[in-house]
């Protein structure tokens, strides 16, 4: 990890920036089609960053058309996988080499802290990258049993032209948990960002072309999501659409494919993610840790966001009261500002529908004030289980307090849910832990911490939460390679035939 700079310092990189604003498109940057742009906006001030270009279908097409010949030409999809690895290489130092300008870039863009954006999004990004491809030319192909006459070869195959449909939560690290398996793959790819947050992926896409990713494999579209994403989830001659957001835009892209090519389609979307804690939990004041993390970090704009505590009624007093301690530990304010720990929300809408939920019904335990685009860490204490604040993703730091009898109880109300993205579950007995971790319906079930696992572990929903595979682990490059068995006919008779 880089040491910290001072926020004046970090004031100064961001008045020297060059900020990306345009498309990039086969290799280069360039205007929408249409001359549109659209504003930018720092959520911390709320002033305009910059004007991007407002892709649109036109820029689509063009886009498509790029990246299938750079596809079919086989000028990425058909190099040695050694030579894929040591671009992708490339680019993660580069990445790295350039740690603070887009750290700085992304916490402006976001409202991201820039302690967050330092020590996690960039770092994990370049972790990524470099995991992705080193895996390149360790994956073996294989060759089946089905019959001493024939060599039945299954090999993989890049999908083709995908469509990688981003969040702004974590603007950089899902891009790279994205193009990391898909580059390596061998796929051409049209980045679509979310409209809050364009700047860091055209960047990369400029690094990446430094890299030596050839023009026309790597194209960045932004825009919103009905001119863009829309065009780009019907287009004829895209292979496939890997999404992340919520769950509401996920099933648009089930349409939008059923409607067109029958694309292949991965969602990653929302979670209403439990954090179940039993009254045998050994230390309390390590569990409202990891419970406030779970809550709090990134805002709480996080998919899988402990957004649920469900708490067994013996150990509920001593748990919140350390969990209120952690709580006000962290710091609200300038995302510049390497002591915050809790930003802006994202935009002007997401800030309004977070405060809709703040100061209706339950019981403020803590917080519950929201102001020129900032969100206290909130906690509520609710018995109603069907309150919005239960039901319904927040995406917020906001933290629903739930209270039950037993541990079979709270197993049926971490179920009750659309949602199956993630849990956790915290106490002493090694056996309720595992029985309550295959019980809960979700992709990745934490005992006794909170976290997302590893870049190596596969990460996805069951349920309203995920669709068709995973992020992350060798299991993503599932998602962005096609299977094809060959057979070969070993037989004389085969011969003959063929002379
Ligand atoms: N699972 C996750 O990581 C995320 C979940 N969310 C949830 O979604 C809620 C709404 O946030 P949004 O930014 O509106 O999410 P969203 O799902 O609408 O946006 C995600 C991406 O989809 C694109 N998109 C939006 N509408 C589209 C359309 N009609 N056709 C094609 N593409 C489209 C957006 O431009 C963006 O790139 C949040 O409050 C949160 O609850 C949001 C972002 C990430
Ligand atoms: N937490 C990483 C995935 C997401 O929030 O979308």
């Amino acid at each position: 990890m880089t040491d910290l700079l001072t926020t004046e310092e970090y004031k100064a990189i961001a008045a020297g920036l060059n900020l990306p604003t345009q498309a990039f498109i086969d290799g280069s940057f360039r205007p929408a089609k249409s001359g549109r742009t659209f504003d930018t906006l720092n959520p911390a001030t709320g002033e305009v960053l910059a004007k991007v270009a407002a892709c649109g279908a036109e820029d689509v097409d063009y886009a498509v058309l790029k990246a299938r010949d750079a596809f079919e030409d086989g000028r990425w999809s058909r190099l040695q996988p050694r030579e894929r690895k040591e671009v992708l290489i490339r680019l993660a130092k580069l990445i790295k080499r350039n740690t603070r300008e887009l750290a700085v870039m992304e916490s402006l863009d976001s409202g991201k802290t820039i302690y967050d954006c330092e020590t996690v999004d960039v770092p994990e990004t370049i972790h990524c990258l470099t995991w992705h491809a080193e895996l390149t030319d360790k994956i073996y192909d294989q060759v089946s049993p089905a019959s001493d006459n024939h060599i039945a070869m299954i090999v993989r195959e890049p999908v083709g032209v995908v469509g990688l449909v981003l969040p702004w939560n974590f603007p950089l690290l899902m891009l790279a948990w994205k193009i990391g398996p898909a580059l390596a793959s061998g796929c051409s790819i049209i980045v679509k960002p979310a409209e809050e947050t364009s700047l860091t992926a055209l960047r990369v896409a400029e690094l990446a072309m430094e890299a030596g990713v050839p023009s026309g494999v790597f194209n960045v579209l932004p825009g919103s999501g009905p001119d863009v994403g829309e065009p780009l989830g019907r287009h004829m001659d895209v292979d496939m659409i890997s999404f992340t957001g919520s769950t509401e835009t996920g099933r648009r892209f089930l349409r939008y494919a059923s409607d067109s090519n029958l694309k292949e389609v991965t969602l990653e979307m929302g979670g209403k993610n439990p954090a179940i804690v039993l009254d045998d939990a050994d230390n309390v004041d390590r569990v409202a840790a990891h419970i406030v993390n779970g809550a709090f970090w990134n805002m709480g704009e996080n998919c899988s966001a402990s957004s649920r505590l469900i708490v067994q009624k013996g150990i509920k007093d001593a748990l919140l009261k350390r969990i209120l301690a952690h709580a006000r530990e962290w710091p609200v304010g300038d995302p510049l500002d390497p002591a915050n720990r809790v930003g802006p929300l994202v935009s002007k809408t997401h800030f309004d529908k977070v405060s809709s939920y703040l100061g209706k019904g339950p019981k403020v335990l803590l917080g519950g004030k929201a102001d020129a685009g900032f969100v206290e860490p909130t906690i509520l204490d609710i018995s109603d289980r069907d309150a919005p604040q239960v039901r319904e993703e927040i995406f917020g730091p906001v933290l629903s307090v739930l209270t039950v009898d037993n541990f079979d109880e709270a197993i049926a109300l971490a179920n009750d849910t659309q949602y199956g993205l993630a849990a956790s579950i915290f106490t002493s007995n090694a056996k309720r832990a595992i029985r309550g971790a295959r019980a809960i319906r979700a992709g990745t079930v934490t005992v006794n911490s909170f976290g997302e696992g590893d870049i190596s572990t596969p990460f996805g929903g069951f349920k309203a939460s995920g669709f068709g595979g995973r992020d992350n682990g060798v299991q993503a490059h599932d998602q962005y390679t096609q299977i094809k068995t060959i057979w070969v006919d070993l037989s004389d008779d085969a011969d003959e035939a063929v002379a």
